[in-house]
């Protein structure tokens, strides 16, 4: 009998890696000697308490902090460039494509009020990717179809519900087709009747096995449902992490039990 030969299978290389990150506002240290890694793929949420760093995480990604130490790479591409200019240490070129590898969804959806829904989701395609008007109207079509908001296309965000709006940010972001969707509180400026419709795009959003996605949320249940992987957050640094059902029903840490009792109740 012959023996198989093992072929080594390299794993993937994480798409996000934060390695030794430092981030300070002034004399505020919000992040310390971070490491935090992302699978392609993963489904990842943030939970913690309010000024812990959670949203610095994903506005480092989305380019709109800089930070002082350490390395941040995307899909292995560092942020900092050999020479680039404080202070992201990196030029304005280098920082425009990794942004168009990253989308964000913002608490409040920062639409532009003065362009149509159509408009809004058109733009940057149109802009960033230089992609010819019609397949970029196209491609925005089939996203607010995927949102609902097919029959919204002519309207500006002033005549929308809170809820829509954010859909409409929701298929701007996918617009650019990006590698990482980074949700800060997509859910926290909604009346509460608003909410539903938000997650439930979400929800779908997590199923599509390419997508990575990092979401900061106080929705606790949803955190539970949609990730593969939950982080619990305090003063900079990630004192627990796990599967979803592990973090909620059998939290290790004093910290994380202390948490989750105050936001269970
Ligand atoms: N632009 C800024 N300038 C100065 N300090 C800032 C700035 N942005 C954030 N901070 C501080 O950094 C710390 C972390 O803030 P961050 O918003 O990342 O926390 P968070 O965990 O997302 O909080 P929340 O859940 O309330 O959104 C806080 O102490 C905050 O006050």
């Amino acid at each position: 009998m012959t023996e198989t030969a093992k072929v080594a299978i390299d794993p993937q290389p994480p798409i996000i890696e934060f390695a030794g990150v430092t981030k300070r506002f002034g004399a505020l240290t919000v992040l310390d000697d971070f490491n935090f890694s992302v699978a392609r793929g993963e489904k990842v949420t943030l939970i913690g308490p309010s000024g812990s760093g959670k949203s610095t995480v994903l506005r480092i990604l989305m380019t709109l902090e800089p930070f002082q130490e350490g390395r941040l790479t995307l899909a292995g591409m560092p942020y900092h460039e050999e020479g680039g200019h404080a202070p992201f240490k990196a030029s304005d070129g280098h920082l425009r494509q990794i942004r168009s590898h990253v989308g964000m969804v913002f608490q409040s959806f920062n639409l532009f009020p003065h362009m149509t829904v159509l408009r809004n989701v058109v733009e940057a395609p149109l802009r960033v990717l230089g992609l010819p008007r019609g397949e970029a109207e196209c491609r925005a079509v089939d996203l607010l179809a995927m949102v609902g908001l097919a029959d919204k296309k002519d309207h500006y965000p002033a005549q929308l519900s809170g809820g829509q709006q954010q859909r409409v940010a929701i298929a701007r972001a996918l617009a650019m087709r990006p590698r990482v969707l980074l949700f800060d509180e997509p859910t926290s400026a909604l009346d509460p009747q608003l909410v539903g419709e938000v997650l439930s795009v979400i929800r779908g959003l997590a199923s599509e096995h390419d997508l990575t996605m990092l979401l900061v949320t106080h929705e606790m249940r949803f955190a539970r449902e949609v990730s593969d992987r939950v982080c619990f957050f305090d003063k900079g640094r990630i004192c627990e992490q796990g599967e979803p059902e592990r973090i909620f029903s059998a939290p290790e840490q004093p910290r994380t039990r202390e948490f989750l009792a105050s936001v269970l109740g």
